[in-house]
């Protein structure tokens, strides 16, 4: 399970957070909501490593990912963890097949059966060839998710999934990501500004500049 001990951010002298602490179980998904440029963007980043907190700790099954040197880091990310942004961040010059293995790939292990098995539970069964340029913007979002969730990481991070997508495209994609979640067994982080998609989340937290309490 994900545990946030402690954590605070401050830029300069202005705390963008402190005292954030939360645990996610494997298989939950937390949203974190909050009005606009409260941090949950760099609290996700810091959750993930790739901003460091001021003060706290990250702990995923008891490795605590914030005393981790760098190299160690990385390594952590490619193998336990899967991110899913707002603006889907496929690669164009890649096809949607090879934006999906791509995580295998980093890790050296290439794997077309769990690419195409991945591709099939998102709905995207025969489109691996296809460019990302001929994709909408609901397939994007899916492929994206398919590359999330390809080397089951145990932690999934999703900064604003659906802010991209008409209402009913986007219920559905929330859909998609809670099942796949829920499957897997991840622990899930979901920031978000959507009540729909909130809705879809087991708990509900809101983060405050003064740290992160239960939300309606
Ligand atoms: N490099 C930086 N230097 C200084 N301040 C920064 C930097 N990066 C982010 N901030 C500030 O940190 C705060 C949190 O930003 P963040 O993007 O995490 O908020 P957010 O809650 O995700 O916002 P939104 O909901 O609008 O996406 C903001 O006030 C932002 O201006």
């Amino acid at each position: 399970m994900l545990r946030v001990e402690g954590l605070a951010r401050r830029y300069g002298e202005a705390a963008v957070f402190e005292q954030v602490a939360f645990g996610v179980a494997r298989g939950e998904i937390v949203a974190v909501l909050g009005e606009s440029g409260v941090g949950k963007s760099t609290l996700l980043n810091c959750i993930a490593g790739l901003d460091a907190p001021d003060a706290g700790r990250v702990l995923l099954d008891d490795t605590d990912v914030t005393a981790l040197p760098e190299a160690a880091q990385a390594r952590w990310r490619r193998a336990r963890l899967g991110f899913v942004f707002q603006a889907f961040h496929v690669l164009p010059h890649l096809s949607v097949a090879d934006n999906v293995a791509l995580p295998l790939l980093l890790q050296g292990a290439r794997d077309d059966g769990r690419v195409a098995a991945m591709l099939e539970e998102v709905g995207l069964a025969g489109l691996g060839g296809r460019a990302p340029r001929t994709l909408s913007g609901g397939q994007l979002q899916r492929v994206a998710i398919a590359r999330a969730l390809v080397h089951r990481p145990a932690l999934v991070l999703a900064d604003e999934p659906t802010g991209n997508l008409d209402p009913e495209t986007a219920e559905r994609v929330m859909d998609l990501l809670a099942s796949q979640v829920r499957a897997q067994g991840s622990a899930c982080v979901l920031v978000t500004h959507s009540a729909t998609a909130a809705a879809r989340a087991d708990r509900r937290l809101r983060l405050t500049p003064h740290g992160i309490e239960p939300a309606a």
